[in-house]
């Protein structure tokens, strides 16, 4: 891979286009030929039209392979007592990512998604392991509230690595990207994120994380409101608001999603975490939201902001709130079911139904 980060970063942004209007008319067009009264598949009419958009053609390619990439980081900010876990379980849990024990894991499985597991900023030392994909930016970020989570310098490190990732995905054949991450206290900085961009209040988009009791749920709103007075990020200056008070993985996410639009590949958005990077991602090239499907909509509050700021109505809505990029891959199969109802289903002259 040649050039600086800088330069990767925005020769990718650079290279985002919006969805293709005449693919998308072709969809809208062959769904309403379809043998179905029009309109009743519902939510899955528009995905199939948005993912012949994404795609540039009408029937879309099926979105198999399917390939996930959870992204791994820690975070400074877990010394101001935002979340009950410790800062090891994040090093853990890419260990049981990477022996298939995780919900994921399984998850993955049912829906033959392939597992890449990628460290972007864990604090403390990893088991050497061949299937890790080690792009470690720094161990962990700074603590937002005391000072900036990372440099600009190192946001953007991060961003050409999920750049890095889903470039080596889709050049190993992968026909969808599908987002995850993991990070014990990773939901402070997504709500200090959804805020920067939607200028949505921190109470509206602080939630309880991995399950935070009342007295840990009133300091964490404290804690992104004190780092918002702190850093005044700019939505304006993507880079400084996840420098200011992003995330490791929120920022190669971000990269992630920049270079799957950038392919013309879609990629699917799980819970707080990535929709909170698809907001850094869309301020860096709007046209990237094309190529994004929300997977589901979390339970945590600053979920449900960012997608509304986004446009994107989740396709799956369960009550989930444990990231990995469990909703993502739980959405595949009705992404998947999109696609084949404009590839598979007769329309209503080939298969010779009358219509009303
Ligand atoms: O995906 C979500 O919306 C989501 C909601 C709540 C928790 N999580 C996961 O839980 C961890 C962060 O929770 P917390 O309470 O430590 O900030 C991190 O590993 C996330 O993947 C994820
Ligand atoms: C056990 C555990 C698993 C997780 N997976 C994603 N976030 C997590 C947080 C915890 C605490």
């Amino acid at each position: 891979m040649t050039g600086s980060f800088e330069e990767r970063v925005a020769a990718t942004v650079a290279a985002v286009r919006p969805a293709d209007a005449a693919a998308m008319a072709a969809a809208r067009q062959r769904q309403a030929r379809l043998t179905k009264p029009p309109g009743s598949l519902g939510a899955l009419e528009d995905l199939s039209v948005r993912l012949a958009g994404i795609a540039g053609v009408c029937p879309p390619p099926l979105p198999e392979p399917a390939a996930l990439a959870i992204f791994a980081g820690d975070h400074g900010v877990h010394a101001a007592g935002v979340t009950p876990w410790p800062q090891e379980v994040t090093g853990q849990m890419v260990a049981n990512f990477l022996a298939g024990g995780a919900v994921v894991n399984a998850f993955a499985r049912q829906v033959g998604a392939a597992v890449t597991v990628v460290d972007v900023g864990v604090a403390g030392p990893l088991p050497a392991a061949p299937d890790l994909r080690d792009l470690r930016v720094r161990p962990g970020t700074g603590n937002l509230l005391t000072g900036p989570a990372m440099s600009r310098d190192e946001a953007v490190q991060a961003l050409a690595a999920g750049i890095t990732v889903a470039g080596e995905l889709c050049d190993g054949g992968a026909r969808i990207l599908l987002c995850g991450d993991m990070g014990i206290a990773n939901t402070t900085p997504s709500a200090a994120l959804v805020a920067a961009f939607t200028g949505t209040a921190p109470g509206a988009v602080t939630g309880r994380g991995t399950g935070v009791d009342d007295a840990t749920y009133a300091r964490k709103v404290e804690v992104v409101a004190a780092a918002l007075a702190r850093h005044r990020p700019d939505p304006a200056d993507p880079v400084g608001v996840l420098a200011a008070v992003g995330g490791l993985e929120h920022a190669a996410l971000a990269g992630y999603l920049l270079a799957a639009a950038a392919r013309r590949v879609p990629v699917v958005v799980d819970g707080v975490i990535a929709a909170a990077a698809a907001l850094a991602a869309a301020a860096l090239a709007p046209a990237a939201v094309d190529a994004m499907v929300a997977g589901h909509l979390s339970v945590e509050p600053g979920a449900g902001v960012a997608l509304a700021h986004l446009g994107l109505a989740p396709v799956l809505d369960l009550g989930l709130r444990l990231g990995e990029g469990t909703g993502a891959v739980l959405a595949l199969p009705v992404v998947a079911a999109a696609v084949r109802a404009l590839r598979e289903v007769a329309t209503f002259d080939s298969a010779g139904v009358t219509e009303k």
